[in-house]
Formats: structure tokens, sequence, C-alpha cells
């Protein structure tokens, strides 16, 4: 059995498990006699577990896959398609349809269209030329001969001047840097045109396109130049004012000495007339009737607005494709075109235009007529309404563009908005927003909470990172749920310790005292429903601290600014937590002089307590506030 040859499913080979199991019992003694099995394996097929497994010609292992696509009706994932790894070949099962990425129509190309570094041969280059901006042309000219015919060409290039053709600037003839100036035209080509999907093409704007390439065509092949040659969608540029141009037309003896690329991208092809692609070099046989079925091509794109051959049904493999018009095929194979997608009369002047027979190809006058009886009931045929409608549909389509680009932005900075809300208080972040400076302020009177969880620290001692993490997001999702309905500010949270503030940025005059002791009472209520996740069954205790006093607070750093309090009451606020009792909230003699003014919370005597610093207060504890005076409170000051 000669291992070198591709082996099928059933021919008896053995797996590579096998393979490994033989060699192993037969005794590997040379590296060579490895390198023999392995290399044994390169360009085999064998049957494994999951199916055949194809052995590359590099000892690679080329894999099948299923594509699968998600069904926009039902969200349930299902298998549109398969790369066999054998042939290297994606085929899409029958009758399915795939939402490729960006509205495509066809699967993305294995390489991005510039290269995986922008730098491909077929992509624009353009650079500043004495204040203007050309078009570069590298040719791969590595001695130039600057013949007779050569300088004939291009003094004939300085000589074309047409509307629809653009303009020849000059040349670079340094050895081997050759290099071909012509007008830049900045809206890129027309492949790229009729690729974006946001751009709305109506007949209007289709037939000038078209008008435009007949008018540049009709000036070559008047002219002596006499023919393109490699007329296609790529060498139609379009210029700021959306006129269509004709480029790489011309200079025939210098492009004779252009090394021609070794692998030319087989689709650049698709333009050339089936007796152009018969010959060797394709691009020196070009002639008026095959600039003729290069038109017909464009016109196929810009009526389906697809590249030739993409919607084909058959192969999509280029070669393949240019092996059957090479042909000549009865029918001759040609693009498809839909019957509904233009008019009969544009469809019998295409099929016309690509008929195998070069003699009964029209010519560009005879097209120009025709297109213009065509486009009559469409178009007004005057230039200048033209150009505006032109104009006003490039309008409507940047009128588009910018409503969505604006919308994007708009979301953005929402984003980033709320994220800043998130980071300070939305007073100090609006002034910061503003450009405005925030400087350091000192608060009369303000009310602190600090609260800390009992026992946290020997819960996380048993509980995994994972589980610690899980159970503060959860905890501080609930506390951050309940304190928004207060007027306060959240200042930190540091491990279980939480730190609310009110009175600040803006000052509430005495109302901080109560806010505070309100959202106290809630937290401490929704601690005792608090379900910890991995620890089901245990309850959570709060520790509660408050205190009022004069604070200082300012924004602090510049890289990752942080609205940050000091001074005495925020110890003591700190302390009054740390000398409380579980589920209980501690408040210093200050808090509760404040709160005296409701009248509405019920406060009980805790005793004397040291403090650090301050020696020994008098404290209080905050037992809950009576609803009854609450409503009676709130019917005297609204006067109800
Ligand atoms: N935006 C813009 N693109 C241009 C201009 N001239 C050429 N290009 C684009 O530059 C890219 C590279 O051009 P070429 O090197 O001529 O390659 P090509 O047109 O794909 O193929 P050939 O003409 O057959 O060599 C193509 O995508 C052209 O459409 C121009 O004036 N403006
Ligand atoms: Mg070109």
């Amino acid at each position: 059995m000669n291992l070198n040859r591709p082996q099928r499913r059933g021919s008896g080979m053995p797996s590579s498990g096998e393979r490994v199991r033989s060699t192993a019992e037969r005794g590997v003694k040379e590296a060579d006699e490895l390198r023999r099995y392995v290399n044994g394996s390169a360009d085999s097929c064998t049957v494994g577990m999951t199916g055949d497994i194809f052995i590359n010609s590099n000892g690679d292992r080329e894999s099948d896959y299923t594509l699968y696509d998600m069904d926009q009706a039902t969200g349930v994932m299902e298998p549109v398609g398969t790369y066999v790894g054998s042939k290297q070949q994606f085929r899409l099962f029958d009758g399915v349809s795939v939402q490729w990425p960006g509205n495509r129509k066809t699967p993305p190309p294995d390489v991005p269209y510039c290269g995986f570094d922008g730098k491909a041969k077929h992509c624009e280059k353009n650079e500043v030329f004495q204040g203007m901006r050309v078009a570069v042309k590298p040719l791969n000219i590595k001695r130039l001969t600057l013949s007779r015919s050569v300088l004939m060409d291009l003094k004939q290039m300085r000589n074309s001047s047409h509307e629809n053709l653009v303009r020849f600037i000059g040349m670079c003839p340094e050895e081997p840097h050759i290099v071909l100036f012509t007008e830049f035209c900045p809206r890129g080509n027309l492949r790229k045109l009729l690729e974006n999907d946001r751009f709305s093409l109506d007949w209007n704007f289709r037939y000038s396109i078209v008008n435009d390439i007949v008018e540049g065509m009709s000036f070559i092949h008047d002219s002596s130049i006499s023919y393109h040659g490699k007329l296609k969608s790529s060498n139609c540029v379009i210029d700021g004012h959306f006129v269509v141009k004709l480029t790489d037309f011309g200079l025939r003896s210098l492009i004779l000495q252009d090394q021609r690329d070794q692998s030319p991208n087989p689709r650049s092809y698709f333009w050339a007339s089936p007796e152009q692609l018969r010959e060797r070099y394709p691009d020196m046989h070009g002639s008026q009737k095959g600039d003729v079925y290069s038109f017909a091509i464009i016109l196929q794109e810009v009526v389906t607005r697809s590249e030739p051959y993409s919607t084909s049904s058959t192969d999509s493999d280029p070669e393949e494709i240019l092996e059957k018009i090479r042909r000549g095929n009865i029918p001759p194979f040609r693009p498809e075109i839909s019957s509904d997608a233009c008019s009969v009369e544009l469809l019998t002047l295409i099929h016309r235009c690509w008929a195998e027979d070069p003699s009964i190809r029209p010519s560009f006058a005879f097209i120009k007529v025709t297109l213009k009886q065509i486009s009559r009931e469409k178009s007004s045929g005057n230039f200048l309404d033209n150009l505006l409608n032109r104009m006003e549909q490039y309008a409507s389509n940047l009128e588009h563009l910018v409503e969505e680009k604006t919308q994007a932005f708009l979301e953005e900075k929402k984003k980033s908005e709320e994220l800043l809300y998130q980071i300070l208080p939305r007073y100090v972040a609006d002034q910061l927003r503003s450009g405005h400076h925030v400087q350091p302020e000192t608060f009369e009177s303000v009310t602190i909470y600090f609260s800390d969880i009992v026992g946290f620290t020997e819960l996380s001692a048993e509980s995994s990172p994972m589980e610690v993490i899980d159970l503060l997001n959860d905890l501080y999702i609930t506390f951050d749920s309940i304190i928004e309905n207060f007027d306060v500010y959240k200042v930190e949270t540091i491990g279980d310790a939480y730190m609310v503030v009110s009175g600040l940025p803006i000052r509430n005059g005495i109302n901080h005292a109560r806010e505070i002791a309100r959202m106290s009472l809630k937290l401490r209520d929704a601690i005792k429903l608090f379900k910890v996740r991995h620890r089901p069954k245990n309850v959570l205790q709060l520790r509660i601290g408050i205190h009022s006093g004069v604070c200082a607070a300012g924004v602090v750093g510049l890289k990752m600014p942080r609205y940050c309090l000091f001074g005495d009451t925020v110890n003591t606020a700190s302390r009054m937590e740390t000398t409380g009792e579980p589920m209980k909230i501690h408040m210093s003699p200050d808090t509760r002089t404040i709160l005296k003014n409701f009248g509405t919370f019920s406060i009980s005597l805790r005793g004397e307590v040291y403090l650090k610093g301050k020696g020994m207060i008098r404290t209080y504890w905050l037992e809950g506030e009576d609803l009854e005076k609450r409503a009676v409170y709130r019917r005297v000051k609204y006067k109800l």
C-alpha cells in the first residue's frame, strides 16, 4: 500500500492510534524511522471516531466543520452548511439563506479586501503632490526603457482630457520605484459604492453612473487610445461631485514593461471577454468589443449591486468560473440577473453586450442612444437636473448616516455620563463636565452613616473568594436600590463597610439627619430578609453608626478622581459604628438633637460610651419612626 497516496474510507489503512501502537511495538530506534512514519500519514484520509480524518501534506489535520446560523424567527441555531477539510471546500445546504454579518449576501472573504496589512495591490494609494492629492499606482518595472512609443503614450495621456476620464498627472521614472500619478477621486471606486448598503441608489442615480461610463468610453474609442482594455468597476472611480471617471487606460507600451503579477487574483478577470481570456496574457489583448463585454459586466453590477458571479448558484471557485467562460458553452456562462431586477430593454442590451460573438456586441455609440431611450422616462436627461439629483441623494444619504452616527454618539455619551454619575455625585460630575473646577468646601451640618456586617471576617474566612464577591455584590445591589429613595450619596464601600452621607454636595437644611435615619431603618429591615447564596440558612446582622456635624468635601486625584469627605465628623461616625451593637442604630447626641426637630422618631438612651479622642459621651439608639406621627407632621407642615 502506498501511504503517500490519499486513502479513502474503508481502504484498510490503520488509524493514527494503530499506527503509533505498531510503531511502538516494532521499537523505533532511529529518528529517521519515526520521521518516515509521520510522513507516511501525510495526504491521507482515515476513519476516526468522529468521521474522516484528513492529514494534509504538511502533516496537519484538516478538520470538518458544521456552520450554524440562528433562525431569526425561532432563535434556534440551525445547521446551514459544512466545511469539508479534505477538500478545503465550504458548501451551504440547499435552500438555506444565511444572515451574514454586515448584511452581506455571501460569506466574508478569507482575506480582507486590502489584505491584513491594508497594502494589497488592488487597494487605493494616494499621496500629496505639489499640494494636490494624487492617486498613486506603482509599477513593477526593474529597468525602464523610455522608448519612443512610451513617450508618445505619455504625451497622449497628457493630452486626453475629458470630464469622465481621470487626469494623468505624471510619472516617476526612478527605477525601481516607477510610479504613475493620476487625479485622485476621493469617493473610491464603483465596486465599493455598489457594495455600500447604506447608500441608496435610485434608477436616476444608476443611469447617471452608467451614462458617465458610456461618455468616457465613447471618448476613448473615438480617440487614438482606441480601447480601454481593463474596464472594470475598480477602474471606475468617483470624484467629489459624484461624477464617475475611468482610470487605468492607455500607456500600453509602458504597462508592457510591467512585470506581471505572478499570481493575479482570478476575480480581477471577471470583466475580461471570453476571447481575451483565451489568450495567454489577457491584459495585452484588449479591444473595443472586449470593452463592450466588460461594460455589460459593470451594467450587471449596477443592476444587482453585487459582484459578478456572487449570486451564481453554481461553483463559486473563480478559476472554475473563468474556465466556463473560456470554454464558451451554449448558452454562454454569464452572471445571473433576475428578470425583475431591471427593465426588459436594459436586460436585452446587457445580453447583447456580453454576447459570445464579438461582432454581435454593439458599439458605444449605439449603447449611448439605447440607454438614452431606456432611461428617458426615468431621468430628465438634463445635466444640471441630474447633478442636482445626485447631490440631493448624496445629501440624504449623508443625513441618514449623520443621524445614525449621532444616535450612536449620544448613546455612548449617555453611558459615559452614567459611569461618571456612579463615581461622583451628580452635581460634582456636572460641574466637572462643564469645565468648572470643584472647590473643596466646608459643610456646616451633614449626617454620616457607617455600617458593617457582624462576623464578616469569619464568614469570609470560611468561604471561597468568589462566594465572598457574590455575597457583597448581592448585598450592595440590595442596599443601593434602597438608598436611591433618599437624598443621600454613597461615599464608598470598603469590603463589608458601607459609608453614606446626606447634606452634601447640595445642602438640605436639617433634613440630612432625617434622611440618614430613615435610610438606616430601611437597611436594618432589609438585612433581615437578605439571603446569602452559599449559606441560605445564615442571617446577616448589621451594625450601624450615625453622627452629624461639620465636614469638608472635595474631589481628589486627576486620574481616578474621588469625592472624599474629611473631618472629625467622619471619624466619630465611624466610631459610632464600631462601638455599636448588632442590628442596632447607634446615634450620637448631635444627630439626636437634630432628629428631635421632626418629632417622629423613637429614640432611647444607650448610656455613656467611651469614644477614642472624645472621652465619655452620652449616646442613643434609634429604634424606629412613628408613622402616625409622621403623617401628622406632614399634614401640619404642608397645611393639609
Ligand atoms: N479613491 C480612489 N481610488 C482609486 C483611484 N484610482 C485608483 N483607485 C483604486 O486603487 C485601487 C488599486 O488600483 P490598481 O492598482 O489600479 O488596481 P485595480 O484597479 O484593482 O486593478 P488594475 O487596474 O487592473 O491594475 C483600486 O481599488 C482602485 O479602484 C482614485 O483616484 N481614487
Ligand atoms: Mg486600476
